[in-house]
């Protein structure tokens, strides 16, 4: 692990049955920084963030956040806010009835739902009942729930799924602020237009890794694009039945 670092994955290997999903992966997530871990549908990103969060059990290796297992680490429900299918979910509640009663959940004072509202842009239809949002509402919903414990690390799997143009631009001011107050984002995509113009790093894999770094050494400071870097280093989509 590097000093430091806020995420740590060290030879992390996840199989079910025969199916190997994550193979051997290692990286770091420094402080401070957005770092994108980007992947074709089925690379094993959302069940990497799975064994990240205590979620899952690798079958190798270990993951770590602030140098300890997520199971171990005190605090962890305010330290790090996630925004995950299936985590946080309230369809039944208003959109701040959802975040009150979260908010309740971790100690939090009942006025914090409103303000994380506010943030993600959601505080003109906090009344709306959750099962009557649009796709990007309850991304934003999402997010404000990750944010209620204003957490130093943010996991987001897929935040920019189901965003207009609009909304990912939000997105992407959004995680910046976030990362200038010094909190670290590890999100996941395979948008990978959107995170080239989000992130600091990235961390490429398909099942296994193929980059891990910043965003600038992959692309030779703008002369080359993403999405080439891509696929040369996960190939063109016919392996795995790749899609990006
Ligand atoms: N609980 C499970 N049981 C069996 N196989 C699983 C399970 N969860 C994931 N997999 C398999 O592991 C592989 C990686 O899936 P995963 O959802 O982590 O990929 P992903 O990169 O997040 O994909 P996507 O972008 O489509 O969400 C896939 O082959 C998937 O079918």
């Amino acid at each position: 692990m590097s000093d430091g670092a806020v995420v740590s994955f060290r030879g992390v290997t996840k199989k079910f049955g025969t199916t190997t999903a994550v193979d051997n992966l290692s990286f770091d997530a420094e402080p401070g920084r957005v770092v994108g871990l980007l992947g074709s549908n089925g690379a094993g990103k959302t069940t990497s963030l799975r064994m990240l969060l205590g979620l899952a059990r690798p079958t190798a290796g270990y993951a770590t956040v602030f140098g300890r297992s997520y199971q171990y680490l005190p605090d962890a429900a305010r330290r790090v806010g996630v925004s995950m299918d299936g985590i946080g979910e309230l369809p039944g509640a208003t959109g701040r009835g959802a975040l009150t009663t979260w908010a309740r959940m971790l100690g939090l004072p009942k006025g914090r739902g409103d303000a994380v509202l506010d943030r993600v842009g959601l505080a003109d239809r906090a009344d709306r009942k959750v099962k009557a949002y649009s796709t990007g509402m309850r991304q934003r919903l999402s997010l404000a729930v990750a944010l209620l414990a204003d957490p130093e690390l943010l996991v987001l799997d897929e935040p920019a799924n189901g965003l207009d143009p609009d909304g990912i631009r939000w997105l992407r001011d959004t995680l910046r602020s976030l990362a200038d107050e010094g909190r670290t984002v590890l999100l996941s995509s395979h948008l990978l237009a959107e995170v080239e113009q989000t992130v600091d790093d990235v961390v490429i894999m398909q099942r296994t890794l193929r980059y891990a770094g910043p965003l600038s050494d992959l692309t030779s400071d703008g002369a080359e694009r993403l999405e080439d870097r891509f696929f040369a280093l996960v190939g063109d989509g016919t392996e795995g039945k790749a899609h990006v």
